[in-house]
């Protein structure tokens, strides 16, 4: 059985459904900080527990009969992370600390861990390869930075395996339309563009035109929810086989603009989307794309979702849920 962690949250949630749609058995472990009930597939087990809490966790450990696991949780606002970092070092960090720490206790060796872009920090090199330096520039990625060094360390002292996989701007939802992205404040530009296509804000600030790209907007390179999933699966599979550990990026390869992101949505949903050119927002870097060549080459993970289904399938999601009537 699996354990996935922050299977209630945005993404965790679309791993649980793929999983159980391959056929593997899960058990959902988390605190609702940030996740959803309602997101967490009906044939998932659900333990509502705290990392914080080592009981929780003995809980899990004990009662389930674990093999492996997959850890969605943390706290993910790069903003939030400047303002409050030990919030960050808290949950991101010490929190993960105390899961590694029961897994190995009751001799569950095999992790698959969400880390990020977010650890390269400022691009010297386009496109990122796993072989480029990590140099986060704020709190969350140092968290996620953090967590990769520490798990390598109890590996070599302790035979802990780990598939670290670093993702690039997650965005989409499942095609059929059930669970999506819900994030509460919604910081993610994609969902924020189509709360204006849904009339429920009058227009969306972008932030910076002044970068050194084609259109002066920053430019990220988006990758389907769950393409994640997949990915998740195959890193899992990989890991239990070959007992090696890995670090791969998933990136679809392809960078966009946030004035592009803003004409995806229009060609989608037939609505014009007001607009403002605002100032920058303190810690974007003006461009991030990522190579997942090495995740193709090793778990033969290849995306299939590019960025006007990535939008469509967003938009199904968004409509029927928070569309109200529309
Ligand atoms: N969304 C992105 O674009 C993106 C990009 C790169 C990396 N990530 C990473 O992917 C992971 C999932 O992101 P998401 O967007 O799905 O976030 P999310 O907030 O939707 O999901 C996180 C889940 O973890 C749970 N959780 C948090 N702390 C917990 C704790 N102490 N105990 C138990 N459960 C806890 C939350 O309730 C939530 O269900 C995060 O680790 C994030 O850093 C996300
Ligand atoms: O209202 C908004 C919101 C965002 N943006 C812009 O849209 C782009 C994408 O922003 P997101 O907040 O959607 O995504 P980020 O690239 O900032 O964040 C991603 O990368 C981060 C690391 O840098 C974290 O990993 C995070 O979870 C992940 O979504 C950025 O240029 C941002 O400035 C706007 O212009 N207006």
């Amino acid at each position: 059985m699996i354990a996935v962690v922050g299977g209630a949250g945005y993404i965790g949630s679309h791993a649980v459904k793929y999983l159980i749609e391959q056929g593997e058995q899960v058990v959902v472990f988390d605190n609702l900080c940030t996740g959803h009930l309602e997101l967490v597939h009906k044939d998932a087990q659900f333990l509502d527990g705290d990392l914080a809490s080592l009981e929780d966790l003995h809980t899990l450990f004990t009662q389930y009969p674990i093999t492996s696991v997959m850890h969605f949780a943390a706290y993910a606002y790069v903003g939030e992370s400047v303002q409050d970092p030990a919030k960050y070092y808290h949950n991101n960090l010490a929190n993960t600390m105390n899961l590694l720490g029961v897994m190995l206790t009751n001799n569950v060796k095999n992790i698959v861990f969400s880390s990020t872009c977010a650890t390269y920090g400022n691009p010297i090199e386009l496109p990122i390869t796993e072989q480029h330096s990590q140099n986060p520039i704020n709190p969350y990625g140092r968290t996620k930075f953090m967590m990769e060094q520490l798990m390598e360390d109890y590996s070599t002292a302790y035979g802990l395996k780990y598939v670290a996989l670093r993702y690039f701007n997650a965005a989409g939802a499942d095609e059929d339309g059930t669970i999506g992205e819900w994030h509460e404040p919604e910081s993610h530009l994609i969902p924020l563009v189509l709360n204006v296509a849904l009339g429920k804000s009058d227009s969306i600030n972008v932030f910076g035109s002044d970068f050194d790209t084609p259109d002066g907007t920053c430019i990220r390179d988006y990758i389907h929810v769950t393409d994640l999933a997949d990915a998740h699966h195959k890193a899992l599979q990989f890991l239990i086989k070959e007992q090696q550990n890995l670090q791969l990026n998933l990136a679809n390869g392809a960078g966009y603009s946030n004035l592009e992101i803003i004409k995806m949505v229009e060609q989608v949903t037939k609505k014009t989307i007001q607009y403002q050119l605002t100032d920058r927002r303190s810690g974007d870097p003006s461009k991030l794309i990522g190579c997942a060549d090495k995740a193709k080459d090793i778990i033969n993970w290849v995306p299939k979702y590019n960025l006007e289904q990535i939008v469509e399938t967003a938009w199904h999601w968004h409509k029927k849920k928070f569309g109200g009537t529309l």
